[in-house]
């Protein structure tokens, strides 16, 4: 691995818990990380500690081959060649886009200065506005001269905390496809800080979940959905609730009971075994849930967010459970409303009642496999 983050602890002084507990990861190079979860769980004094900013107090941080950081050695920031593009941007007001761009590399000499600031800017799509000053650029370009003056010294690793935070939804959103693309142009090794998992999606080639200082899970974008390691992710990506089940097996069939009726055509399901009479917590995630008019089970709308294509729409069934649901925005329903639904989920993903924050789930069977087993 070109990054590798090996069990760093990272302790403010005289704090109770340290803010990074026991993190490890790596990141090939050329590949984009991005670290998310809530405010307070450690992303920053994560990517801090990798910068060099803040001093670990174990475990070790290898750049390149070389240890950057272990419990004998701290190699200072201004050292490390890494470069870091911050959400405030930081750009010199009084210095134009070329010679922001520039400002890291005026060692060079003029022409490969001047050559190395025409690559970079093109890279970023701003040749043409290299004689403009900062406040006569949009924020997304401000950001973009920020990207190209982090990338100008050819740095080993880019640390972007929250970099898109002070731009628009929508600017953002296009902004973190862009950014993607210049970095894999460059062929940049890149590690970024979020706390919106659309842009965690739409930039990170493996994303970090941290919950209180620890990493839960590095992985895809996918296995996090469909294949969360923990209860905490399970519940931060995407829109989901726990509903109260029971895992029932008759001779091969193995069903899951849950407030919605019992699940039809899983692919991958835990068996019984895995719990106390197979009692636990099913995760039913928003897409699991399908609005269906012919659908015997019904559920009153108790709150609904207009998202473009569809709604988000909070429901209640009659029992209290509580559940969301994605519905394409023609399905127009007031709050009050009973409408139709039915689940329909592939990997029954399911964790031991009333769990903790970082309890696994539990291993899934494919269904195909349970009957031969039976
Ligand atoms: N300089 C500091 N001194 C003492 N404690 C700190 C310091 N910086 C952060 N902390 C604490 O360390 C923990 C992790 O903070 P950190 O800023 O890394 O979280 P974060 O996930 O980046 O949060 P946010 O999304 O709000 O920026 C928090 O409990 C925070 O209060």
């Amino acid at each position: 691995m070109f990054l590798q983050v090996s069990q760093l602890d990272v302790r403010y002084a005289g704090a109770p818990q340290p803010a990074v507990d026991g993190v490890s990861f790596g990141l090939a190079a050329g590949e984009i990380g991005v670290l998310i979860g809530p405010s307070g769980c450690g992303k920053t004094t994560l990517l801090r500690a990798v910068a060099g900013l803040e001093r670990a107090q174990g475990g070790q941080i290898v750049l390149g081959g070389e240890t950057v950081s272990s419990p004998g050695a701290h190699v200072p920031a201004e050292r490390r060649r890494i470069g870091m593009v911050f959400q405030d941007y930081a750009l010199f007001p009084h210095l134009d886009v070329a010679a922001n761009v520039g400002f890291g590399i005026h060692r060079l000499p003029r022409a490969e200065r001047e050559s190395r600031v025409t690559e970079v800017l093109r890279l970023v799509g701003l040749d043409g506005l290299r004689a403009r000053f900062p406040h006569e650029l949009s924020g997304g370009q401000q950001q973009r001269v920020a990207l190209a003056r982090a990338l100008a010294p050819q740095p080993r690793l880019l640390l972007l905390d929250e970099p898109f935070s002070n731009l628009d939804v929508d600017l953002r959103e296009r902004l973190a496809h862009e950014v993607r693309g210049i970095l894999k142009a460059a062929n940049a090794t890149a590690l970024f800080v979020t706390h919106d998992q659309l842009e965690a999606f739409a930039i990170g080639d493996r994303i970090g979940v941290m919950h209180n200082g620890h990493l839960h899970q590095w992985d895809e974008a996918y296995a996090l959905y469909h294949r969360p390691a923990t209860r905490f992710v399970a519940e931060f990506i995407g829109h989901g609730v726990f509903a109260p089940a029971q895992i029932l097996q008759h001779g091969a069939e193995v069903s899951v009971q849950t407030p919605l009726g019992p699940l039809q055509d899983m692919e991958e399901c835990p068996l019984p075994t895995a719990y106390e009479a197979g009692l636990c917590d099913v995760l039913l995630r928003a897409d699991d849930i399908v609005h269906d008019d012919n659908a015997p089970v019904k559920a009153q709308i108790v709150r609904k967010a207009f998202r473009g294509s569809e709604f988000l729409y909070t429901l209640r069934l009659a029992s209290g459970e509580t559940l969301m649901t994605h519905v394409p925005s023609h399905h127009n329903h007031a709050v009050g409303e009973w409408i139709g639904i039915r689940a329909e989920v592939d990997h029954v993903v399911t964790f031991e009642r009333g769990g903790t924050a970082s309890s696994p789930p539990a291993p899934g069977v494919p269904m195909a496999r349970a009957d031969h087993a039976a």
